[in-house]
């Protein structure tokens, strides 16, 4: 007699998952309006570079996914804290082993200051491993008399400003996943091999420039380090510290490259993007009845929507029912980026309708977005006030409305880059010259990325 699985997680156990390419409903969203695409559907090799991605081991696995849908669930609940930080346009350049390095460590100093400010699970998120592709307010770009597209991101064109280095190529697809593939595997290496040891607190410290942040990090090390002494001096057990989950995120923004990396889990045969844990849609593509919503809607990966200040409450009931329709703790998470200067009026109206339909979702800050100016000397910049001002909106709003603030979203690097005006070291735009590396928006710098934790944990420390 054939095996009966009794297990309610792998209903499927012994049969063979259905393809991922014939999965009903998968490519409705081919038939729908999609902005912010790649021109490259005609390209010779286009028709390969996709079967091969569909071919290619996934990036993620299912039950990791689950795992992180979980513990969003309890970030909706208010147990536990979601931080996401990474660049904003990831290089393959870039994809190095001291740069990696340096995000994961200012990440994870991060989620130290959180964690002990709010005691409280962090659930840590890496814009990392797929952040390869950015939506642009231009098609083109024009530098004296010359017009060329925009950059929109290494997975599909390149940053110089050259004809052949513009054009649109499906083969970076590629490179962005192989490029994600070793990134992922460096993350999964430092995270669970040793280096995210609690016990190493103050190791994740050196190297960075010293500075005020960096110094007030090192006492509150001191004070884990002298609790970690106490409780070994206990007799407990260390085997909870010595790594940590780590998830990677990105926007879905290039659909054909999501498509072909999506695979049907074998426990469940239900479809699961496999380019990154999380996935969400952002500000410029979260059209209801658009392409990025309705692919995001087939996939049982938690989601996001970035939410900007013109945002209807009734398109974001309309995008709960469309993305959320069975409320499944943890799968849909609001990224809102009002500005420093809206938050306070734009924010409750969407937070009150969203509370009131008696949904459950994932609130989290991104306080970069909306505050991007631009100087006279043709940098894109963010104050930092601006930013540390949005993110005490937010705790604001949430506070007085009786729901939960679930989380922070930034645009950060562990390097000791020029891009965001001010912070205790007062970066100001002479320094932009030598020291602005970012390929499209401005980052915090590691200082930077301190600071905001050091600030969010002192509202969390008062809830
Ligand atoms: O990161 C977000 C967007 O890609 C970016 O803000 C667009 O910048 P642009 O207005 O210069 O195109
Ligand atoms: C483009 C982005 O944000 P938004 O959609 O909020 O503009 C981003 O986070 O890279």
């Amino acid at each position: 007699m054939a095996e009966q699985n009794q297990n309610p997680l792998t209903p499927f156990r012994n049969q063979p998952a259905p393809e991922a390419k014939n999965y009903p409903g998968l490519d409705e969203w081919r038939e729908l309006s999609a902005d912010q695409q790649p021109n490259w559907a005609d390209h010779p090799d286009f028709g390969t570079v996709v079967s091969e991605l569909e071919s290619v081991p996934p990036l993620v696995f299912a039950g990791e996914v689950d795992q992180m849908r979980q513990r969003l669930a309890d970030v909706a609940e208010g147990k536990a804290f979601f931080l996401t930080g990474g660049d904003c346009a990831e290089t393959f350049l870039d994809a190095t082993a001291d740069k990696i390095s340096a995000r994961v460590r200012t990440l994870l100093q991060m989620a130290v200051v959180l964690t002990y400010g709010a005691s409280m699970p962090v659930v840590k998120m890496g814009r990392m491993a797929g952040q390869f592709s950015k939506p642009r307010s231009s098609d083109s770009e024009t530098r004296g008399d010359v017009t060329l597209p925009s950059f929109r991101g290494e997975m599909v064109n390149g940053f110089d400003f050259t004809e052949e280095s513009r054009r649109h190529d499906p083969n970076r697809m590629l490179r962005g996943y192989h490029t994600s593939a070793s990134t992922l595997n460096l993350i999964r290496a430092f995270t669970t091999g040793g280096f995210a040891d609690l016990r190493l607190v103050h190791e994740w410290n050196k190297g960075f420039v010293s500075n005020p942040a960096n110094a007030r990090y090192e006492s509150l090390a001191r004070e884990i380090d002298r609790a970690i002494r106490f409780m070994d001096a206990c007799g407990a057990d260390f085997e909870a510290i010595k790594g940590t989950e780590f998830y990677a995120g990105h926007e879905a923004l290039l659909l054909d490259y999501e498509r072909a990396l999506t695979r049907i889990d074998s426990r469940t045969h239900l479809p699961y993007g496999t380019s990154g844990h999380f996935l969400w849609v952002g500000e410029r593509t979260r059209n209801l009845e658009d392409a990025h919503v309705n692919f995001l809607s087939k996939v049982h990966n938690p989601v996001g929507v970035k939410l900007g200040p013109t945002t209807d409450v009734d398109d974001v009931l309309r995008l709960i029912d469309t993305l959320d329709p069975e409320r499944r703790p943890g799968r849909l998470t609001f990224i809102t980026r009002m500005g420093a200067s809206k938050i306070r009026e734009s924010l409750p109206p969407i937070v009150e309708g969203v509370r009131d339909s008696g949904a459950k979702v994932v609130w989290v800050t991104d306080p970069m977005h909306g505050n991007t100016i631009s100087v006279p000397s043709g940098y894109k910049t963010r104050r930092f006030n601006d930013v540390v001002d949005e993110v005490r909106g937010f705790f604001e709003v949430h506070e007085a409305l009786g729901t939960v603030p679930g989380g922070i979203h930034v645009e950060m690097t562990g390097d000791d880059v020029a891009e965001c005006l001010g912070g205790s070291d007062a970066v100001d735009e002479t320094a932009f010259a030598d020291h602005y590396e970012t390929l499209c928006d401005p980052r915090l710098n590691h200082m930077q990325s301190l600071e905001v934790a050091f600030l969010v944990a002192e509202y969390l420390s008062k809830r």
